[in-house]
């Protein structure tokens, strides 16, 4: 399993273009047939990627959890990317479509996902039980926002939050450009209190997403392929701009659900 230890904020202007790949990109979470794993230290965020081809797959926990099952301690979200899915937790079955998301409390001892399609997964440790609940596309908390002078236009939709599915430690949700438009995350911004991590999807085989992290004073950029993950530790920007449109599963771990608990970055302080 890929392992992402912390980086001290001082480090990040003296990694060469590999050490910043190797310390903040993932960029294999998808083989078919099995369930990949990676795991960044910063709030212990644990990222899968499944893709299915004929048998029904189980989460089992990675090694470095030390764990019975994977939601003992932790909770999870699985997010449908594409085809249909049935998650069954328990015995209860989920049905997914593209875009739904499925959140698992703590607790639950047996997961298994099957149908045709895939998955992205994301788990953070939890303190405390939440029911299992599934966030449909069209239904979950939906703001349009952007402006086609500014090619930000964008929807970001909400799903586990503090007005949302109620969870202990994830918050998480989905924002889609529309077509024309390739800025995500402008004006940007930084969270103290919160880890974050930006899976970009739908940028086609060649299409990248030029994506700035660091601090807003000291930023560098990575260049970022289709399914590939960027973990943006608290001190970090978050912001990219593609070759097209695409969408992105941002997800956080930290202090709080708060999802307005940001400190944002004018632009023009950018360096
Ligand atoms: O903390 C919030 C996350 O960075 C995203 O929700 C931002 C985002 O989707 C966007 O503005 O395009």
């Amino acid at each position: 399993m890929r392992t992402l230890p912390a980086t001290h904020p001082d480090d990040f202007a003296r990694l060469d273009t590999t050490a910043l790949r190797e310390r903040f990109l993932v960029e294999e979470l998808f083989v078919p047939g099995q369930v990949t794993w990676a795991h960044a230290a910063d709030d212990r965020l644990l990222l899968g990627g499944l893709v299915l081809t004929d048998d029904l797959i189980r989460l089992a926990p990675p090694e470095l959890l030390a764990a019975e099952a994977l939601c003992s301690r932790r909770e999870l979200a699985v997010v449908c990317l594409g085809g249909r899915l049935t998650v069954d937790c328990d015995g209860e079955e989920h049905g997914l479509d593209e875009l739904d998301v499925l959140y698992v409390g703590r607790g639950t001892s047996d997961i298994t996902v099957a149908g045709t399609g895939r998955a992205y997964l994301v788990s953070a440790p939890a303190h405390a039980d939440h029911p299992t609940r599934v966030g449909r596309r069209d239904e979950v908390f939906a703001a349009d926002l952007g402006e086609p002078e500014q090619a930000n236009v964008r929807t970001i939709r909400r799903y586990v939050h503090a007005d949302g599915i109620a969870s202990a430690n994830l918050v998480l949700g989905i924002t889609t450009l529309a077509p024309g438009s390739v800025w995500n995350t402008m004006p940007c911004h930084t969270h103290a209190r919160r880890t974050e991590v930006y899976l970009y999807t739908g940028l086609g085989t060649s299409g990248r997403v030029v994506h700035l992290a660091g601090p807003p004073d000291a930023t560098r950029s990575l260049v970022v392929a289709d399914d590939q993950a960027v973990v943006s530790p608290g001190w970090s920007v978050h912001t990219g701009v593609g070759t097209s449109a695409y969408s992105f599963v941002w997800a956080m771990a930290g202090e709080n659900q708060d999802y307005a608990d940001m400190h944002p970055v004018d632009v023009a302080e950018l360096r």
